[in-house]
């Protein structure tokens, strides 16, 4: 087997790896030190004196990360004590074992972007861990809250047509069913436009009806695999006993309006009889700004259900209802922030996998998940995607992401050039989409 391609790497000057580590990166870590400033009262309110010797602490670890990125410093051994600082540790050091001698140490503009990229995040939660009694607070709270409630229209109109959906499910015929089944599977896709970390934390809140959009949207849809996804579900269905037993599973992405869409979709395929059980991945700690954690999870479960909203309450009650029922399970695993490639998961995160293995069709949502499904590498536009998995194959899988970074395969031979002609940005804008399927042998 020919070795895999090289990865993508702010090395790269001019390329969007580059561009992010140059400009956006720092940006990020200058909201997080504005947002710490701007907490100050709270903190001393919350802690007296503690909390504000805290928040100097913090915003004094995060200007020199800040700074050690800008100057393109060494990346240096995490210091905390956390299930995963060895792990990263060790990463670290893989690292520097693929470097030769006169190449240095790995820094942050030569080393693998995802890599670094994600390495700033988990050196943010450093930094805050650092720091009692502020080490609970999340930086990216406040954007991620403000990305709902900017949404909360949108969000309306969607709740809206769940409840309208729910009410006719059982009168829907085979057809009916598939179509509204790939209509919300679009509205997720679409959902992924609104991350944070692309902006820089400003607002990228869901401001149209997405739902009466889908059809001027299509023509961006550039892999477009759903039919396999229903013939697997449809499959499943028509063998009564197996329905029962449906586990799908969805790795999400960012909060706000995004997961409102992931949930109208877990939703659905409840009330479709599609699935049984529907298990949610999060984020064990603030990641990629607009990330889900367990608290963001719960927390727009109860936004929908008190937003004043008589079809957005009954959404929020009937979620709520599904947690209690075990019919959604929300799980977190610290792999999902690690640096690796999702091909390491069988060695890095045995459990976890074994834990997939058991799911009929697990749905990775995002960008940052198609990059670790790839490994961030510089793969042709052509290459088949069961190749870029490099041996990752826990169950039927499908990824519906937004483009927003320089990695894309499974395309037709010249579909490329063919955007790069008419978008040249095509790759990052986060305009384009895809339902990548994939499928064990
Ligand atoms: O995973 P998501 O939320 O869709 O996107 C995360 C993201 O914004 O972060 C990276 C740049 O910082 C890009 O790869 C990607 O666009
Ligand atoms: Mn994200």
């Amino acid at each position: 087997m020919a070795e895999p391609p090289a990865f993508l790497s702010a090395q790269d000057v001019g390329s969007f790896a580059y561009l992010t580590m140059k400009d956006r990166a720092p940006q990020i870590l200058t909201k997080a030190i504005d947002t710490l400033h701007r907490h100050k009262n709270e903190f001393f309110e919350k802690h007296g004196e503690k909390g504000m010797e805290a928040e100097k602490k913090a915003i004094s670890l995060l200007s020199k990360l800040r700074n050690e990125l800008q100057t393109d410093k060494p990346i240096n051994p995490l210091v905390d004590k956390c299930i995963d600082t060895d792990i990263w540790n060790q990463y670290l050091e893989y690292q520097q074992s693929l470097l030769s001698e006169s190449d240095g140490k790995p820094s942050w503009f030569h080393s693998p972007w995802l890599f670094v990229e994600c390495y700033m995040y988990r050196r943010i939660h450093e930094a805050i861990i650092q720091c009692p009694p502020i080490d609970d607070f999340d930086v990216f709270r406040e954007c991620k809250d403000k990305n709902f409630f900017e949404s909360q229209e949108s969000i309306s109109i969607l709740c809206t047509h769940l409840q309208q959906l729910t009410r006719s499910i059982e009168d829907l015929d085979e057809n009916q069913l598939k179509s509204e089944f790939f209509k919300l599977l679009q509205i997720s896709l679409w959902g992924n436009k609104c991350d944070l970390s692309l902006s820089g934390g400003k607002s990228s809140s869901q401001k149209t009806d997405v739902v009466s959009s889908l059809e001027d949207l299509k023509p961006f849809i550039v892999v477009n695999e759903l039919e396999h996804l229903w013939t697997l579900l449809s499959r499943y269905r028509k063998t009564r006993a197996k329905a029962s037993a449906v586990r799908m599973d969805i790795v999400l992405d960012n909060s706000g309006f995004e997961l409102v869409t992931d949930l109208v979709l877990a939703d659905f395929l409840l009330s479709s009889k599609l699935a049984a059980e529907i298990h949610f991945h999060g984020k064990t700690i603030p990641w990629f700004v607009s990330d889900t954690t367990l608290h963001d999870f719960s927390w727009v479960i109860e936004q929908v259900k008190h937003c004043g909203d008589k079809l957005m309450f009954q959404c929020g009650v009937g979620w709520e209802n599904h947690v209690k029922m075990g019919r959604w399970a929300y799980h977190d695993h610290v792999f999902w922030t690690l640096p690796h490639a999702y091909c390491s998961m069988p060695q890095v995160a045995p459990d976890l996998y074994a834990e997939l293995q058991k799911s009929c069709l697990i749905l990775f949502k995002g960008d940052l998940n198609y990059r670790k499904l790839t490994g961030d590498r510089k793969w042709e536009f052509t290459t088949p995607f069961h190749q870029a998995l490099e041996g990752f194959h826990p169950a039927p899988l499908c990824s519906i992401r937004t483009l927003k970074a320089e990695v894309q395969v499974g395309l037709q031979p010249g579909q490329a050039e063919q955007l790069t002609a008419s978008e040249p940005n095509w790759l990052t804008t986060g305009k384009y989409g895809i339902f990548q399927f994939d499928s064990p042998l």
